[in-house]
C-alpha cells in the first residue's frame, strides 16, 4: 500500500525513454524510481542502479517500465542462478544478493509499522534467512503442453500474466528430485496414453522433506481419459508413493478441479515438522518451505511463553500445524478454520501424534470465536495466522474483549498486518517485536512472526 503522489505532472507516454537512478525496491521487489514527478516501477533494476528505461504503461497512480540498457550496477547485484529468470517473473530478487534480500525485507516490514502502523518504536529483528536459500519447495504445479509433432509433453510455467507457456525443466526453487520425476513423468504419459497426453494440463508434484516420498497429481480437461495405466507407470518412478488425478475442464480456469481422486498407491505422504508428524493428502495445506516451517514455528513458540496450565486459541488453523505443536505446551488448544477438509486433516493429524488436547471448530473466525467466548470459553493466549486480508474487524473486537495476556501474529501480508497491529494497539495490546522469518527466499514475498503483550492499563479504563 504505497503511496504514489503525481503532483499534477503529466505521465510519461508509453514508449518513452529515459535515464534514471533506482531510489529503492518497492514491495514486489521492482526498482523504483522519479521521471518528471511520477513514480515509475522498473523489474529487475537494483537501489543505486542507473539505467535507460522504456515506460511500458501508465496508469491512474503509477508508471511501469522496463531497462534497455543498465549502465551502472550496484554492489548487491550478483548474476541470477536460474537460466529462466529473465523470463519467469517467479524470482522477483534473484539478482540481488541473499544477505541484502533479508535486509531489505526487514527494512520494508519497519517502514509499513512506522507508517501504516503508526507504531515506529517496535523493534523488529533482521530477518530469518537459510543457510542454503535454493530448492526449497515441497510443491509445485507445472504447466504441461502436448507436442504433437514431436509427440513429447512440453514442461515449463506461464509467462507472467498469460497462459503462453515458457519451456524449462529446472526451477531454482525446486529439489533436484522433483524436476526428475517431472521430466520422467512427462515421459511415461507419452508413453502410456499417446495423444490422448494432450488431456493433461498440469503436473503437480509434493514431496515429503523428511522421507523424499512423493505424491504425483494429474490435473486434466478430459474425465473421460483413462489414465490407470499412465498412473501405474507414475508409481514406479523413484520416490513416486501415490499418483492422483483431477479433472478441471476449463481452459484458464483454476489448475485444480473440485474433486481429488486417486489413481494408485498411497493417499499421503508424511512430514515431520518439530516433531510432529503430519499426514498430508493431494489437496491439504501446508507450508511451501519446510526447513523455514521450523524456524517460524520455533519463533511463533517462543513468543507465545506457554505455561502447561493454558489455553490456548489458534485462529485460522489450516490444517492444525500450529495447533499440534501448541497442544504439547499447554493445557489445552482450540483451533479454527474455515475450510471442512483442512479440519479434517487436522483431527487425523491429532490422533496420528496421539494429541488429545486439541479440539477444532469449522467456520469463520469472526462467528465462532463471539459464539465461543458467549459460551464462557477463555484464552490465556492467542496465535493468529490469517489469509493475505488479515484478520476481520470481528474477530480484533472479540479479541479484545476476551483479553488474553498475549497474542502472536503470524502474517503473510504486511500491510494488513500493519492494519490489524493498529487496531490491535488501540485496544490495549502493545507490540513487543516483530520477527521477520524468510519462507520464499528469491522472492519478494514476506513473512513475519509479531509478539503482542496485554498492556498493564486497559486504555479504555484511563480515558
Ligand atoms: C495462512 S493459512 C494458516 C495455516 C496454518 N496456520 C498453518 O501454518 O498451516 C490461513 C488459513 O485461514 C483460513 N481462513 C481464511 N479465512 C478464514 C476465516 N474467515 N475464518 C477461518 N479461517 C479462514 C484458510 O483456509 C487458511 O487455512
Amino acid at each position: 500500500m504505497e503511496q504514489h503522489m503525481q503532483e499534477g505532472a503529466a505521465p510519461p507516454k508509453v514508449g518513452s525513454r529515459f535515464d534514471v537512478e533506482a531510489l529503492r525496491l518497492n514491495d514486489d521487489g521492482d526498482g523504483v524510481a522519479r521521471v518528471d514527478g511520477w513514480t515509475v516501477f522498473v523489474p529487475n533494476l537494483l537501489p543505486g542502479e542507473r539505467a535507460r528505461i522504456e515506460i511500458v504503461s501508465v496508469d491512474k497512480q503509477f508508471a511501469r517500465a522496463r531497462v534497455e540498457e543498465r549502465v551502472q550496477d550496484a554492489e548487491a547485484r550478483i548474476t541470477p542462478a536460474c537460466p529462466v529468470h529473465a523470463v519467469c517473473g517467479g524470482c522477483q530478487l534473484q539478482h540481488l544478493a541473499y544477505a541484502a534480500q533479508l535486509r531489505h525485507k526487514q527494512r520494508v516490514v519497519a517502514e509499513v509499522m512506522a507508517r501504516v502502523a503508526k507504531l515506529p518504536d517496535v523493534p523488529v529483528r533482521p530477518t530469518l534467512g537459510m543457510a542454503k536459500p535454493w530448492r526449497y519447495r515441497n510443491q509445485v504445479q507445472v504447466p504441461v503442453e502436448y507436442d504433437a509433432k514431436a509427440r513429447r509433453l512440453r514442461l515449463g510455467f506461464f509467462a507472467p500474466n498469460s497462459h503462453r507457456l515458457v519451456e524449462t525443466e529446472v526451477c531454482a526453487l525446486e529439489p533436484e528430485a522433483m524436476e526428475r520425476v517431472i521430466a520422467a513423468a512427462a515421459e511415461r504419459l507419452v508413453q502410456t496414453l499417446g495423444a490422448d497426453a494432450a488431456a493433461v494440463h498440469h503436473v503437480i508434484v509434493r514431496r515429503s522433506r523428511s522421507t523424499g516420498d512423493i505424491l504425483v497429481v494429474l490435473a486434466v480437461r478430459d474425465a473421460g481419459v483413462d489414465l490407470t495405466q499412465a498412473g501405474q507407470a507414475l508409481l514406479t518412478l523413484p520416490q513416486v508413493v501415490g499418483v492422483a488425478r483431477t479433472v478441471q475442464s476449463r481452459r484458464g480456469g483454476p489448475v485444480w478441479g473440485k474433486r481429488v481422486e486417486m489413481l494408485c498407491g498411497a493417499s499421503s505422504i508424511t512430514e515431520t515438522i518439530l516433531g510432529i508428524e503430519y499426514l498430508i493428502s493431494p489437496r491439504s495445506f501446508f507450508q511451501v518451505n519446510p526447513e523455514q516451517a521450523e524456524v517460524l514455528y520455533t519463533t511463533a513458540l517462543a513468543y507465545a511463553q506457554l505455561k502447561a496450565t493454558d489455553t490456548v486459541l489458534d485462529a485460522y488453523c489450516g490444517t492444525g500445524s500450529i495447533s499440534l505443536l501448541l497442544a504439547r505446551a499447554a493445557k489445552r488448544v482450540v483451533g479454527i478454520e474455515s475450510v471442512p477438509d483442512a479440519i479434517a486433516d487436522a483431527r487425523r493429524n491429532a490422533a496420528h501424534n496421539g494429541i488429545a488436547n486439541a479440539s477444532f471448530h469449522v467456520g469463520e473466525v469472526e462467528r465462532v470465536l463471539p459464539r465461543l467466548l458467549q459460551r464462557g470459553e477463555r484464552f490465556d493466549v492467542a496465535v493468529l495466522d490469517p489469509p493475505r486480508k488479515g484478520c476481520h474487524p470481528a474477530v480484533i473486537e472479540a479479541l479484545v474483549d476476551a483479553k488474553p495476556q498475549r497474542i502472536v501474529y503470524v502474517s503473510c501480508n504486511h500491510a494488513t498486518l500493519a492494519r490489524d497491529l493498529r487496531r490491535l494497539a488501540d485496544g490495549g495490546y502493545d507490540a513487543a517485536e516483530i520477527q521477520p522469518v524468510d519462507m520464499f527466499p528469491q522472492t519478494s514475498h514476506i513473512e513475519v512472526v509479531v509478539s503482542l503483550r496485554r498492556a498493564k492499563e486497559d486504555p479504555a479504563a484511563v480515558r
